[in-house]
This record gives C-alpha cells, sequence and structure tokens, in this order.
C-alpha cells in the first residue's frame, strides 16, 4: 500500500472510531450526573465536546420535553449551568431512605427521534407499569368513577333551562379563589373516569403546564420559577408533583434535610399539604417531597405577603388522593417570579433568613411543620 492510501485509511479508521466513539457517549451521557458527566468530559476533547452539548441541552429545558413548552434555566450569578433532578408531571409513590430511581436520561444531543426512543423504554412517571418504580399515585389509585357528560360546559348550560342534569364533577373556579397563605381552596374537577375528553374546561389542571415559564437563578434565593408571558388572574399555573410520602417518611427526611442545610447550601421542597373540614380541624395530610423527584414547582420560592399564587387542593373525579396545584391569585406580567407563602413565620419560623423584600417581609422563613 502506498503512503497516501496508507494515511488515508488511517483517517477514515480514525474517523469511524470518533463516530463510534460519539454515538456511544450520545447513549450513555445523558444518564449521567452532572458530577459524573464533568469526570468523564475531562478524559479527552470529543468527550469533553459531547458533555458541554448535554449540559447546554439541560439547561434549556428543565422539563425535558415533558411539559408542552421548554422550561429553561436562566443564570447570571454563578457558573452552575441548571439543577439537576428527576423529573414527573405527576404525584408519585415515594420510598423509604434513597429512591431506587436514581436515574433518568437528560439532554439527548439528537432530539427528537433519541429521545422518543429513550422515552419508551425510561422510567416514566406516567405509565403506571408495575416493573416501574416510578409509578403514578393517580394510576394506582384510581377508582372507576367519573361523569357521563359529552360536555360539561354545555352540561352546565343546559342544566339552567332545567332540560338535563349538571355535570357533578366542577365546583369552586379558579378565578374565584384569593391567596390563603394558611389554609388551602378545595375545588373537584373531572378525571380520567370521566366520559369528556381531555379538554373538558373542568380538567385545567389535568393537562400538565401550558404556560411559558423560566428558572432564573438569584444570588440569595436560589433558583426561582418566574413567568415568561403574562398570566391573566385565576389561569392554573402547575400541579406541585413529587414523592408522596408517609408522615413517618417525611418526617425523617425532614430532619436530615435540615442537616443538610446546616452544613451546606441545600434547599429541599418538602410539603405538608392538609385538608380540612369545615370546621377548620385538619381531616388529610399529603406529604409532597419534590426536593429530589419532581417538577419546576419545586423552584417556587416563599413571599411573606402570600406572593402572586394561591394554592388549591384539587379533587379530580375517580382519584382518591387530591393534588396540590397553583393558580394565579391575580395578573402576573411577563417576567415576575412566581411565589407563595410557605406558612405563617410566627408560627413556625426556622431560623433562615428570608431575601422575598415584600413590604410586608418577615425577615424569616417559615419551616415546614412535619
Ligand atoms: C422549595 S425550594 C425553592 C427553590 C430553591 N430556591 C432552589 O434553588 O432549589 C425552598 C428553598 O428555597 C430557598 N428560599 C425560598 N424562598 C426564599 C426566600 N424568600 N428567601 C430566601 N430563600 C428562599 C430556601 O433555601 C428554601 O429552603
Amino acid at each position: 500500500m502506498s503512503r497516501e492510501a496508507k494515511r488515508i485509511c488511517d483517517c477514515s479508521r480514525i474517523e469511524d472510531e470518533a463516530e463510534l466513539l460519539f454515538e456511544c457517549a450520545e447513549l450513555i451521557f445523558p444518564w449521567l450526573s452532572p458530577s459524573n458527566l464533568a469526570s468523564v468530559s475531562s478524559t479527552c476533547k470529543t468527550l469533553h465536546q459531547i458533555s458541554r452539548i448535554i449540559t447546554t441541552r439541560r439547561a434549556s429545558d428543565a422539563a425535558r420535553s415533558f411539559e408542552m413548552n421548554p422550561i429553561p434555566f436562566i443564570n447570571c450569578v454563578d457558573d452552575q449551568p441548571y439543577f439537576y433532578f428527576i423529573y414527573t408531571r405527576s404525584q408519585i409513590l415515594g420510598f423509604t431512605g434513597s429512591p431506587p430511581l436514581a436515574q433518568q436520561p437528560w439532554g439527548f444531543i439528537t432530539s427528537p427521534t433519541n429521545i422518543k426512543r429513550s422515552l419508551s423504554s425510561r422510567p416514566s412517571s406516567d405509565t403506571g407499569s408495575d416493573q416501574n418504580p416510578m409509578r403514578s399515585i393517580s394510576k394506582m389509585l384510581e377508582l372507576d368513577s367519573g361523569c357521563d357528560c359529552k360536555s360539561c360546559s354545555q352540561s352546565h348550560q343546559v342544566k339552567e333551562v332545567g332540560e338535563s342534569e349538571c355535570c357533578t364533577c366542577s365546583t369552586i373556579r379558579p378565578e374565584l379563589l384569593d391567596s390563603s397563605p394558611e389554609t388551602e381552596m378545595v375545588m373537584t374537577e373531572c378525571g380520567p373516569s370521566c366520559a369528556c375528553g381531555l379538554d373538558c374546561e373542568y380538567r385545567s389542571t389535568l393537562r400538565g403546564i401550558s404556560i411559558r415559564l423560566t428558572i432564573v437563578k438569584d444570588r440569595r434565593k436560589g433558583w426561582g420559577l418566574h413567568a415568561a408571558q403574562f398570566i391573566r388572574h385565576g389561569m392554573f399555573v402547575c400541579e406541585y408533583a413529587g414523592e408522596v410520602l408517609t408522615t413517618e417518611e417525611a418526617r425523617s427526611r425532614h430532619q436530615k434535610y435540615d442537616e443538610l442545610a446546616s452544613i451546606s447550601q441545600f434547599s429541599s421542597a418538602l410539603l405538608v399539604v392538609r385538608e380540612h373540614l369545615p370546621s377548620r380541624k385538619a381531616c388529610l395530610r399529603v406529604n409532597i417531597d419534590a426536593t429530589r423527584v419532581g417538577n419546576v414547582a419545586r423552584f417556587i420560592n416563599h413571599s411573606c405577603d402570600g406572593g402572586n399564587l394561591s394554592t388549591v387542593l384539587v379533587r379530580n373525579s375517580g382519584l382518591l388522593l387530591p393534588r396540590l396545584c397553583f393558580f394565579a391569585s391575580r395578573d402576573i406580567q411577563e417576567g415576575e417570579e412566581l411565589t407563595f407563602s410557605y406558612g405563617d413565620v410566627r408560627l413556625r419560623p426556622n431560623g433562615l433568613q428570608c431575601f422575598c423584600s415584600s413590604s410586608g417581609c418577615f425577615g424569616v422563613l417559615p419551616s415546614e411543620q412535619t
């Protein structure tokens, strides 16, 4: 073989190897945590380039294509491009100790075919498959009951002229709700077993996040969720999705998170939701931990004045557990940070400094009572 032919042969072998390396990395890298990605990336130039592309893709959508619009991270205060967590659109069953669902691919280079391929094999939050540890609670605790309406809003109108039965699924509309820091409002909507379709007016909270949002880093509060469009008073913003825990597990995690927060910049996202009887006595308690597994609601920061979101417990026909949902408690302008009150600081201060900058700021964050 001539020297020139050998050179061409070597070049094409190197190209083939690089392509193979790229293909392998493309499959494996999205599964890596940021620290593993960083260590692999330091081994050679090609892997460094691939990991940079993965990082950019992760920063461009916290919701990993699970929601209607991408929800990007924006950070002008330090060099952390994104926050790493496992995404779920709905409540999932929590585990004692560390969850076995520690990995989820995030940041494929060649979307969308690759993403589709991975979605069909990924630990989905919505499949409800029995081998899957990330089982959606709603799928597990679904009762076969619901309305028979073909169109629920029409049923309401028909009822007014006395011709037919009214849809019984929907009660309070979100437009009527105002911010209530201590007691969540409760509303009911249609559910998976109802005869109406997904576009039913009374399923606003089951369709996922449809408004445009961004996650912006603040020097003092960390990441925060912001409106990337005008949000009208009463509009559904998002559900607070995460692991649903027993009270015992919630207490144990709370203690662990407090210890971590005292020695590092760790921020937890464990919420306790209580449904109240008309007497105001709590009758149901749901512990939702979005610290490691959740959706973008985990980035919503506290505001002492109640913020611009109402927390509403939504009961969907046929679903056993209520879901905690956020609605705009007033008109919200594009760019505004979305906040709500974590609770009454006078009843439960926890010593962390509050930077909500509202005029009535108490200076201290309320703690979660687990
Ligand atoms: C549910 S997380 C919210 C997202 C969080 N900022 C992050 O970067 O992951 C709650 C944590 O955010 C921080 N935080 C929320 N509201 C705050 C406020 N008004 N002032 C200071 N820190 C706040 C606290 O560290 C709190 O423990």
